[in-house]
C-alpha cells in the first residue's frame, strides 16, 4: 500500500504497515495538519480511539489528505464505559460517525478492564460489527493471554492484533512469544517511551552513533526486528519522517540483545497493569 513502510499480514487476511501514527493528544486543526502531513509523506496506518476525542480530527485529516480512503487503515477502540453488548454497539457506531467514516479498518478494546469483566460482551459485539461491515479487523489492546484465552474459548474469535506497553525498557519477551505462538501481530504502544528518558539513554546513543541514526529510528528499527507494529506518535512533520526512515539499515543480533537488555521489572511508564489497571 505505502510505497516506502513493509507490511505485516493479519490473521485475517488484512494487511498493516509496520509503523504507523500515533494520535493521542493530537486534536483540532493543528491534529488535522499535523495528520494529513504524515499521510502526506508515507503514513498509512493512524491510530486513534474514542476516549482520545479525536476520531473527529482523524476522519477530517482522511478527507483532506490526497490519498484515497481505502489506501488507509485506521483504528479506534472502545472505552470500558462500553463493555456490555448493546452499548459496544452503539459506541462503535457513534466511534464511526465521530470520524464521519463508513468503516474503521481496525477496532480494538481498548483494556480489558478484568474486574468489570464484561469484555467478552464487548468482544461479541466486535465480532458482530465485522459481520455488518463496519469494521474490516478486530483486536485487542492490553490483554493478557488469559483474556485472550476467554475470548477463544467464549466466542470461538481470535483477536487480529493485542495492542500493548512496549519499549526497550519494556521489551514484553513473553506476551510477544505468545502472541507469535498463537498467530496475533503485537502492536507497540508508547514504542519511543514517550521520548523522555530514552534520548539520554547511552547504550541505544552509541549503537546510533554507529548506524548514523538518531535514538527514536534505532529504537523503532528494533521493534521492528521484534515483529511488532510500532505507531510513535509525532506532530512534527521533521520527526514524522524521522520515524519512518527505518528501512535503509539493520540492528545485529549482540544490538537487539543490548536494547532488550534495558528492561527493567518496573519499566512500564505508568505503572498500568491490564491485571488491575481499569479505564473507563
Ligand atoms: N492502547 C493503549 O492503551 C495506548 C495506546 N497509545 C497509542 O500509542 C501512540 C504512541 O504512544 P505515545 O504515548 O504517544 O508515545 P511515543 O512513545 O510515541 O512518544 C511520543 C512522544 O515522543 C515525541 N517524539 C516522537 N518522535 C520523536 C523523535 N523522532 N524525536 C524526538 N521526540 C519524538 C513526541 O513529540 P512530538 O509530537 O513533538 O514529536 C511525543 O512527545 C499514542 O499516540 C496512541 O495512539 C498510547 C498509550 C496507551
Ligand atoms: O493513551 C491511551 O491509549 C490510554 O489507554 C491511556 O491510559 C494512557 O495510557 C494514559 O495514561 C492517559 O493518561
Amino acid at each position: 500500500m505505502s510505497n516506502l513502510i513493509p507490511e505485516v499480514t493479519l490473521n485475517d487476511g488484512l494487511k498493516l504497515p509496520v509503523v504507523g501514527l500515533g494520535t493521542y493528544t493530537m486534536r483540532g486543526s493543528a491534529g488535522v495538519n499535523a495528520i494529513v502531513n504524515a499521510i502526506d509523506i508515507g503514513y498509512r496506518l493512524i491510530d486513534s480511539a474514542y476516549n482520545y476525542e479525536n476520531e473527529g480530527t482523524v476522519g477530517e485529516a482522511v478527507r483532506r489528505s490526497s490519498v484515497p480512503r481505502e489506501q488507509l487503515l485506521i483504528t479506534s477502540k472502545l472505552p470500558g464505559r462500553y463493555h456490555t453488548y448493546d452499548k459496544a454497539v452503539v459506541a462503535i457506531q457513534e466511534s464511526l460517525y465521530r470520524a464521519n467514516l463508513d468503516y474503521y479498518d481496525l477496532y480494538l478494546i481498548h483494556w480489558p478492564n478484568p474486574k468489570q469483566d464484561q469484555y467478552v460482551e464487548a468482544w461479541q459485539a466486535l465480532v458482530d460489527a465485522q459481520k455488518w461491515g463496519l469494521v474490516r479487523s478486530i483486536g485487542v489492546s492490553n490483554f493478557l493471554p488469559e483474556h485472550i484465552e476467554r475470548l477463544v474459548k467464549e466466542t470461538g474469535v481470535k483477536p487480529s492484533v493485542n495492542q500493548i506497553e512496549l519499549h526497550p525498557f519494556f521489551n514484553q519477551a513473553e506476551q510477544r512469544q505468545w502472541h507469535a505462538e498463537n498467530g496475533i501481530i503485537t502492536e507497540s504502544w508508547s514504542p519511543l517511551a514517550k521520548a523522555n528518558d530514552i534520548m539520554n539513554n547511552e547504550v541505544i546513543q552509541q549503537i546510533a552513533d554507529r548506524h548514523q541514526k538518531s535514538i527514536p529510528q534505532v529504537v523503532l528499527r528494533w521493534h521492528y526486528q521484534l515483529g511488532a507494529v510500532s505507531i510513535p506518535k509525532s506532530a512534527s512533520a521533521y520527526r514524522q519522517l524521522e520515524n519512518i526512515s527505518i528501512f535503509d539499515f539493520a540492528l545485529d543480533e549482540t544490538e537487539m540483545t543490548m536494547i532488550s537488555g534495558l528492561t527493567r521489572a518496573d519499566g512500564r511508564m505508568r505503572n498500568q497493569d491490564p491485571a488491575v489497571y481499569e479505564e473507563f
